[in-house]
């Protein structure tokens, strides 16, 4: 099943065009990777798709419903989103901040259930922070709060997660971390990614943009190419299997 589509999108500030002519589909249950050089569009497709930005033109469909026909609360139950650079300005709990993912499945002013304390105690199982319910979010380091938005993302459960950059600051132990925890979830998931190697070895189908448009898609072996590091990235690229993870290694050549 196709759980993602777009068709011509265009979107356009003050008459200049951010990304242009956008179409695509992703099957359900896959982990799509899209990747780009920085300013290509990568935030703003993922944008127009999460409803922060309304496209210029052209059209979206997640499970086959045109999203601009969908009020936030249903949107909220097909889509889990983690932006980029999520901010929390007050010093909620772990817990609370969790919660929060749960109100696309309540009425108005409705509290918490025993089902909902049930969720969200399972979410933070799934990331690791089992034990954290009371602790501060600023007292996180940036990986766990990292998951945190992923748990919050995970009570909601949706069956399409959107991810604007999730390593983004991350070392490599919590790059590797996160990206497990996404993978295990089994469920469609659509992210940009900066790392090749960490696009490479997760995911199963890639999206690359250049300047606003896509350059290509397909799985990483079809489209991790050194013609294309050099034409979307401007840097040399050497690229093999690795023996031990067998899959793509890119290795860059300055
Ligand atoms: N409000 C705005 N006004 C003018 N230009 C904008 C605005 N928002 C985004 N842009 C421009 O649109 C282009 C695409 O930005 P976008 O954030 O989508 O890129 P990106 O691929 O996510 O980049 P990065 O990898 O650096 O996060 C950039 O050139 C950016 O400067």
């Amino acid at each position: 099943m196709i759980k993602l589509k777009i068709e011509n999108l265009n979107y356009s500030i003050n008459n200049k065009k951010i990304i242009e002519n956008i179409n695509l589909k992703i099957k359900e249950k896959s982990f799509v990777g899209l990747i780009g050089p920085n300013g290509c569009g990568k935030s703003t497709l993922l944008k127009n798709i999460y409803k922060v930005l309304t496209p210029s033109n052209g059209n979206i469909y997640i499970e086959e419903k045109n999203i601009k026909n969908l009020p936030s609360k249903e949107f909220a139950r097909i889509v889990s989103v983690v932006a980029q650079n999520d901010i929390i300005d007050f010093d909620f709990s772990i817990k609370d901040i969790v919660l929060m993912g749960r109100y696309s499945h309540k009425k108005l002013f409705e509290s918490n259930k025993k089902e909902d304390e049930k969720i969200v105690d399972e979410a933070l199982e799934i990331v690791g922070l089992k034990g954290y319910e009371e602790r501060s979010f600023f007292s996180l380091s940036g990986g766990e709060k990292q998951r945190v938005f992923i748990a919050r993302a995970i009570v909601q459960q949706s069956e399409f997660i959107i991810l604007d950059e999730p390593t983004n600051h991350l070392d490599i132990k919590y790059q590797i971390q996160i990206m497990n925890i996404l993978k295990s979830l089994n469920k469609t998931t659509f992210s940009a990614i900066h790392d090749m190697n960490l696009a490479a070895y997760y995911c199963n189908y890639l999206i690359i943009m250049k300047d606003g448009k896509i350059y290509n898609m397909g799985t990483p072996e079809e489209v991790l190419t050194e013609k294309m590091f050099k034409e979307v990235f401007e840097v040399n690229a050497k690229i093999n299997e690795s023996e031990y993870t067998k899959k793509l290694n890119i290795h860059y050549i300055p």
